[in-house]
C-alpha cells in the first residue's frame, strides 16, 4: 500500500487538520501516517485553544516515521511557528521527502490564527521551494505575494508570482471569492489550467483546504501526474462539500468518505 505522511495540527472536532487528512488518505486507499505540530481544542464553531508542540517533539516524530516507513508523498498543513517550519525543512532535506504538498495554512475558516506572522518568511524562503505543489487560498496567496491590498488581481498573475517562490507548481484556490463558480488556477511554469466547479451555497466548508491537499498527496502517491492528481482532487472536494456532514452546530465539515472514479 502506498504511504502518505501528513505534518499538521490536530482538530479535535475531526473536520480539518490531521483528522481530515487521515480520513482522506484512507478513502483513497493509501496508508496515512501523521506528525502532529499542534493540538487544537476545536469544533465546528471555532478554535477554543491551541497547544503547539516543541521543535524537539516534532523532530522526534519525523525521525520515527521517516526512519521506518516509506512515503510516496507528504503534505504539510498547520505548522504554527518558525521553529516547526525549520525542523520540517531540515527533515525534508535529510530524508529527501518527495511529492511534498504544502498547504500554507495561516488562518482557520473561523478566523483563528494558525501560523505566527513572523513565520511567513521561513515558509516562503525555506519550505515552499521544496514543494511539488503549494495550495494557498486567495487570502494566503495574497499574503505570500504581497498583493494583500489589491482586490481585483487576476488568479493567473497571482499564480505566476507564487511560482517565483520556487515550488514545482502552484494551485491558487478561489473558494472564498463571491463568484458563481469556484475556480482554482493551476500553474507549473509552462501551462495554466483553470479548474472550475459550480459554487455550492453552504457555510459547511470546514476542512476544505486540508482535504483537498491530502487528496492531491494521496493521488501523487498513487502515481498520477500532478495535473491529474489535482483534477481528481478537485472533483473529490466538490462532491465532499456537496455531501457535507451535519455533525455540529457551526460550520460543518465536508464529507471525507465520498467516492470519485
Ligand atoms: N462553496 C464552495 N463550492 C464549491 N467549491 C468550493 C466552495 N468553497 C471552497 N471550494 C473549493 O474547495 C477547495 C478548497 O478551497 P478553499 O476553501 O478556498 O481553501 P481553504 O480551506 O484553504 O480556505 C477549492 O477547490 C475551492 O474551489
Ligand atoms: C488543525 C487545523 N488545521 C487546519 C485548519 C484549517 O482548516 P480549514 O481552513 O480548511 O477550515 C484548521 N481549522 N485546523
Amino acid at each position: 500500500m502506498k504511504q502518505v505522511l501528513t505534518i499538521a495540527g490536530s482538530d479535535s472536532g475531526g473536520g480539518a487538520g490531521i483528522q481530515a487528512d487521515l480520513k482522506t488518505m484512507t478513502n483513497f486507499a493509501t496508508y496515512g501516517a501523521s506528525v502532529i505540530t499542534a493540538v487544537t481544542a476545536q469544533n465546528t464553531l471555532g478554535v477554543q485553544g491551541v497547544r503547539v508542540m516543541s521543535r524537539n517533539v516534532v523532530a522526534r516524530q519525523l525521525d520515527s516515521v521517516l526512519t521506518d516507513l516509506s512515503f510516496s508523498a507528504a503534505k504539510t498543513g498547520m505548522l504554527a511557528n518558525q521553529d516547526i517550519i525549520e525542523v520540517v525543512v531540515e527533515k525534508t532535506q535529510e530524508y529527501q521527502l518527495k511529492n511534498l504538498v504544502v498547504d500554507p495554512v495561516m488562518v482557520a475558516t473561523s478566523g483563528d490564527v494558525l501560523l505566527e506572522e513572523e513565520a511567513i518568511s521561513s515558509l516562503k524562503e525555506q519550505l515552499i521551494p521544496l514543494a511539488k505543489i503549494i495550495t494557498p487560498n486567495l487570502k494566503e496567496a495574497k499574503v505570500l505575494t504581497g498583493y494583500e491590498k489589491e482586490a481585483t488581481i487576476e488568479l493567473k498573475e497571482i499564480a505566476q508570482e507564487l511560482f517565483q517562490l520556487g515550488p514545482e507548481a502552484v494551485l491558487v484556490k478561489g473558494g472564498h471569492s463571491q463568484a458563481e463558480q469556484a475556480v482554482d488556477m493551476f500553474y507549473d511554469g509552462t501551462q495554466y489550467h483553470e479548474l472550475s466547479a459550480p459554487r455550492i451555497d453552504t457555510n459547511d466548508t470546514h476542512g476544505t483546504g486540508c482535504t483537498l491537499s491530502s487528496a492531491i498527496a494521496s493521488n501523487l502517491a498513487l502515481g498520477y501526474d500532478l495535473l491529474t492528481a489535482v483534477k481528481r482532487s478537485k472533483e473529490f472536494i466538490t462532491k465532499a462539500i456537496k455531501e457535507g456532514v451535519k455533525v455540529g452546530t457551526g460550520n460543518n465539515p465536508v464529507n471525507h468518505l465520498v467516492k470519485v472514479n
